[in-house]
């Protein structure tokens, strides 16, 4: 039996335009996906989720001559969105092995909010190759989790998903992504994360699919998507500087053009304006957007409290930025 942990994040910057080639900023946070893999006799796999409903489920499914479909009484999407990942991570574990044909019992724990732009898809996964292809006793590096963590997010988000989510959380901390080019971004600043979540979930095959539509029919669209590239580009020369007010500036104007591709929600404007009133340094959406979470930045207590008690916020929490990627638990 073996169980990996892999970190959520947050966007500083570049969420959605990283898509079409602008450059991203993601950073790993301190709270982690953790996926326990056991090999089995036969050829299935069964999954443990307890956070993906309320009541949490069990799930058995594939195997030669069985139904692929699972018999489970919790929403369709949800079902076949969560084995579309975990099914992934574990063929990318084989094909890493050279493996065929092994079936798994796999638990998922997870504190990290599902669907609501802390990268829990890509936690997940990431956690889950590593736990399943060192179960069948091959170790692979970060860097070839993160390529492979990549592929299972491309085919379950339709072939429209950027690198950034899955290298930040195979490598940990503060990460550049543009393209196929990732890298780490050393000796970042403190930054004084503070989230704020609405309990809701964005789907974030649909939400890309929309700034695509959008950046399609209309040229202010697509020059939005470069804008926010600029935003990033400003972006790394404040974190090299060290300047966190600069930071936030950008982080401001970030979430507008966000807002402006049709990707944010009232209750995370909402978020974002309470944040602001309590003198955050900066405060936007993360990740996909639709609803979910608001990332600000605050070295004082202000805009925790004051989200605590903003209507629609869900839970508020600080985050430290967490410079450890993919882990090996057990
Ligand atoms: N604890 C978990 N157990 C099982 N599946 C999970 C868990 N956490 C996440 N997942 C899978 O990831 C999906 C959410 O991924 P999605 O990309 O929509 O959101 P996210 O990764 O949390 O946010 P974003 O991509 O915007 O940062 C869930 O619907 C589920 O399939
Ligand atoms: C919206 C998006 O940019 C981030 C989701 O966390 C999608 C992606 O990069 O794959
Ligand atoms: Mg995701």
């Amino acid at each position: 039996m073996t169980t990996s942990s892999a970190p959520g994040k947050v966007y500083l910057f570049g969420e959605h335009a990283v898509v079409y080639g602008e450059p991203a900023v993601p950073c790993a946070i301190e709270r982690r996906a953790r996926v326990t893999v056991e090999r089995r006799e036969d050829e299935r796999l069964r999954v443990r989720a307890n956070d993906l409903t309320l009541d949490g489920f069990t799930v058995t499914w594939g195997g030669s001559g069985t139904d692929p479909r699972p018999d489970v009484d919790v929403p369709t999407p949800l079902v076949e969105a969560a084995m579309g990942y975990i099914d992934g991570a574990i063929e990318q574990a084989l094909d890493a092995a050279g493996e065929d044909g092994i079936g798994f019992d796999i638990t998922v724990e997870s504190d990290i909010p599902l669907g609501a732009g802390l990268g829990s898809s890509a936690a997940v996964v990431v956690a889950g190759i590593d736990a399943a292809a060192r179960e069948l006793g091959v170790e692979l590096d970060a860097g070839t989790i993160a390529d492979r963590a990549y592929r299972v997010e491309y085919d379950v988000q339709d072939g429209q998903a950027s690198r950034a989510d899955t290298f930040c959380s195979a490598m940990g901390g503060a990460v550049r992504v543009q393209g196929d080019d990732c890298q780490r971004i050393e000796d970042v600043p403190t930054l004084p994360f503070v989230i704020g979540y609405d309990g809701n979930t964005g789907d974030t095959g649909k939400l890309v699919a929309g700034v695509r539509e959008l950046k399609e029919a209309y040229g202010f669209a697509a020059d939005t998507v470069e804008s926010i590239g600029d935003i990033v580009r400003s972006g790394e020369i404040a974190l090299d500087d060290g300047d966190v007010e600069e930071i936030g500036r950008l982080m401001n104007f970030n979430h507008g053009l966000l807002s402006a591709l049709g990707v944010s929600a009232r209750s995370l404007d909402t978020m974002v304006w309470a944040a602001r009133e309590a003198d955050a340094l900066g405060a936007k959406l993360t990740g996909s957007g639709g609803g979910g979470c608001i990332v600000a930045l605050d070295r004082t207590e202000q805009t925790h409290t004051a989200l605590e008690y903003t209507p629609g916020c869900e839970d508020a929490f600080r985050a430290e930025l967490d410079t450890e990627g993919v882990r090996r638990e057990r």
